[in-house]
């Protein structure tokens, strides 16, 4: 595509160069330029894209976008206010707008975005729709299946992902819309149908500072919506954002437990493995459904996931069949066969909140002790830590606190950060860094009856430290060593 369309429609601040070039590839990374490229100069938290600009044109690239003063005349330089968010325009024209041709269906929140947008899947797709899905697991296109280091990628590979999808014929597109994204324009220029609240608890304050900040960046996308938005009203921000979005010109439909709301939970039986109740709401919708899974939280994700497919038109028992027929999600409070005498569940609960939720719903399914393993995560909100111990602390019979990819960071120093709170507590615990053998630990002094939580990991197969990446799954270590131990 010529330069000169790709950037019509864009606020340009000075233009040097001819801009009459062919651009056949774009990247934000100047180690991807092949001839022919558009290099877009992204200022980041740890390097500045502006000083790869040598590297680019030696790479191929024809033009350069930037928002900082550059002279340099070998090639079109444009420059921007803001380049994150010309990218994001730049990538939507380069693609042929493909959002425009999806139902897109965004969901945001602290925790159970990942939940919602498969149990949403599950339900569309009994419903004829062709459905894909952008989030933490993977992208899921048709049968293909794309790993990304992020939940929502960057705008130019968020919108190649959308001209795969049209390619591909699907018709509608479940993202995971994080704040991280909605903040730096990731998801500028993606046009939704539906926008979908979960909740806010406190996670990723090392970004935001501030939980008010954080609740705003999430507002963002209730102003993106055309079709209807979603929100959980008994969670304290969901109420804020219906007052700010009132005025708006797009639908709204609520949901709750314990408010009145246009869904409602109730009936809510819940036998230590399953949870049964009612859905009511409006024009008669009234459906009985059973879930596997003991955790309250997962009625909140499928009250959002019923209220976005009745927004969609999809009929009441067309609904329940898809959320009764629901199997879960990898990771989230995943239940491991075939271990002798005790029990244990994988989880992916890195939030204070979302530790505390699971540890209360196992505590419902355990006939005797509970022991939880966890750690914090190394390069992320340091907050977490102490409270993520003290909840540990206080719910479970024995903790062990260990490694959950530490990154840069001394292991030594998050697991002291997580003692702190845990020694506000009565609970018992031990540290064992190393996760294989802490894991090992667990299931050593495990007795009959006994469940093991291990959180924080979930679905993830590998471990961060340092700047290695070693092969790490929860699911398959504790079988491993359950083995070892003679406990299978
Ligand atoms: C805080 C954050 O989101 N950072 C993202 C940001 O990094 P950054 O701006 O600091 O980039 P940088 O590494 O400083 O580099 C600046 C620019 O120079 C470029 N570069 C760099 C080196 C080189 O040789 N040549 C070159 O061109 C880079 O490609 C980049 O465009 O932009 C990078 C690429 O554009 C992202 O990879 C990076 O995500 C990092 C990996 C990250 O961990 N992000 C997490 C916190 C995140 O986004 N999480 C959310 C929420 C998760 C959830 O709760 O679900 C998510 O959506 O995943
Ligand atoms: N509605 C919910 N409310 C509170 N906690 C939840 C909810 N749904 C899931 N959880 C907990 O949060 C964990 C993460 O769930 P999920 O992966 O669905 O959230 P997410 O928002 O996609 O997380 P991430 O920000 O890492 O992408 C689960 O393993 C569970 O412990
Ligand atoms: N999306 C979250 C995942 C955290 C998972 C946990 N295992 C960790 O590494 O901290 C994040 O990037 O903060
Ligand atoms: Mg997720």
């Amino acid at each position: 595509m010529d330069l000169k369309n790709l950037i019509k429609e864009l606020e340009v601040e000075s233009i040097y160069g001819p801009i009459d070039v062919q651009i056949d590839n774009i990247h934000y990374d100047s180690r991807l330029i092949k001839p022919g490229g558009l290099f877009i100069c992204i200022e980041g938290f740890m390097t500045d894209g502006h000083n790869y600009i040598n590297e680019a044109i030696e790479n191929g690239a024809v033009a350069i976008a930037v928002e900082k003063e550059i002279h340099e005349d070998r090639v079109p330089i444009i420059r921007f206010k803001n380049t994150r968010r010309a990218m994001a325009s730049i990538a939507s024209n380069f693609y042929g707008k493909p959002s425009q041709l999806l139902d897109m269906i965004g969901v945001t929140g602290t925790n159970g975005k990942t939940s919602v947008t498969y149990i949403i899947k599950s339900i569309l797709e009994n419903y004829d729709r062709k459905t894909a899905i952008i989030g933490t697991l993977a992208t899921l296109i048709n049968n293909e299946k794309m790993y990304s280091a992020r939940t929502t990628p960057e705008s130019l590979d968020l919108q190649g992902l959308f001209r795969k999808m049209i390619d591909g014929d699907v018709d509608t597109c479940i993202m995971e819309v994080s704040s991280h994204s909605l903040e730096l324009n990731r998801v500028d220029e993606v046009s939704f149908k539906v926008g979908i609240f979960t909740n806010l608890t406190p996670d990723h304050l090392d970004f935001h500072s501030t939980m008010d900040n954080y609740r705003e960046a999430k507002k963002k996308l209730f102003y993106k919506t055309t079709h209807c938005n979603i929100i959980n009203l008994d969670d304290e921000a969901g109420r804020i954002i219906v007052k700010d979005i009132k005025n708006l010109d797009t639908p709204l439909l609520t949901y709750s437990i314990n408010n009145p709301a246009d869904f409602v939970a109730e009936n809510i039986h819940n036998n230590g493995k399953e949870l049964s109740f009612d859905v009511v709401g409006p024009e008669n919708f009234n459906i009985k459904l059973t879930l596997k899974t003991p955790a309250l939280f997962a009625v909140y994700n499928a009250l959002a996931s019923i209220a976005c497919c009745y927004s969609l038109g999809v009929p009441a028992d067309i609904i329940a069949d898809g959320l009764n027929a629901f199997i879960g999600v990898p990771g989230r409070f995943q239940s491991i066969d075939g271990l002798k005498e005790f029990s244990a569940v994988v989880d992916y609960a890195h939030t204070p909140d979302a530790l505390e939720n699971v540890l209360k719903a196992a505590k419902e399914f355990t006939k005797n002790k509970l022991i939880t393993v966890f750690g914090c995560g190394g390069d992320r909100d340091q907050t977490k830590r102490p409270v993520m111990g003290e909840i540990a602390g206080k719910y479970s019979d024995f903790s062990i606190i260990t490694s959950d990819n530490p990154r840069s960071e001394d292991p030594y120093v998050i697991l002291s950060m997580i003692e702190e709170g845990i020694k506000r507590t009565k609970g018992n615990y031990i540290i064992i860094e190393d996760r294989k053998e802490a894991i090992r630990e667990a299931v050593k002094m495990a007795e009959a009856g006994d469940l093991i939580v291990i959180a924080g990991k979930g679905h993830e197969t590998t471990q961060i430290v340092k700047d290695r990446v070693l092969v790490f799954d929860d699911k398959q270590v504790v079988l491993e060593v359950a083995g070892e131990e003679g406990r299978i």
